[in-house]
């Protein structure tokens, strides 16, 4: 079955319609520029809330950050995985993989052939991958933007570690990208909020049963 990631929960009702509808992983923002960020107090909060049974996992979402924030947001934060949204090179994934000991999940945004060719170089030093649109001009945030990418360029090879589709998707539209990408998980922001940074927990509902019946 499709895993689903729910990413940006800041609150109450949307960690527990995640948990509720079989999320198998909730992400946290610490990128404060986002307006879906928490902070490492705020997140260890929501994550001391969720009972232990069925709990999704808990991923963290850093952009560029430096040892001593990723430090202080673990010792508040029991994190399961670290997502690195950033220009984040390879030697820097293996560095925090190693110095940290969580699993890391590379973003990487896709919008022609060339970017899938990064795949090899990150697939050693990497756990997973989450593949999600470029940001559209003007955009200010690194994800998150509801941009959708040409998902016919990720039929064309094969993906080296697992993967996460991102980027645009929704209730609507993720069964359909399911079975044109063959993805084996999902990740989702903006199309389960009600306003940019507020989820909605009907939609969160919604995109996991779409997703979890594609
Ligand atoms: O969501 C944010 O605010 C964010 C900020 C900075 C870097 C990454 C961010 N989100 C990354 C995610 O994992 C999103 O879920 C992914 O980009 C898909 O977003 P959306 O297109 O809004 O569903």
């Amino acid at each position: 079955m499709t895993l689903v990631k729910i990413c940006g929960l800041n609150d109450a009702a949307g960690l527990d319609a995640a948990r509720a509808g079989g999320a198998d992983m909730v992400g946290f923002v610490f990128f404060p520029p986002s307006p879906r960020a928490v902070t490492p107090a705020r997140a260890a909060a929501l994550a001391a809330a969720m009972p232990a049974e069925g709990a999704p996992l808990r991923v963290g979402l850093f952009v560029d950050a430096g040892d001593k924030e990723l430090a202080a947001t673990l010792e508040a934060v029991p994190l399961d995985i670290l997502q690195l949204h950033g220009e984040e090179t390879p030697e820097r994934c293996a560095a925090v993989r190693a110095r940290f000991g969580r699993p890391v999940m590379k973003a990487l945004g896709i919008a022609t052939e060339a970017d899938l060719a990064l795949l090899d170089a990150y697939a050693p030093v990497v756990d997973r991958f989450l593949l999600d649109a470029k940001p559209p001009p003007g955009a200010t945030l690194p994800g998150g933007n509801a941009a959708v990418f040409d998902w016919s360029l990720l039929t064309r090879r094969a993906i080296p570690r697992p993967w996460l589709l991102a980027g645009g998707l929704t209730p609507g539209n993720v069964a359909e990208a399911i079975r044109a990408t063959g993805a084996p998980g999902v990740d989702v922001s903006s199309g389960v909020e009600r306003a940019r940074g507020v989820k909605d927990p009907a939609r969160i509902a919604a995109f996991l049963a779409a997703a979890k019946g594609a």
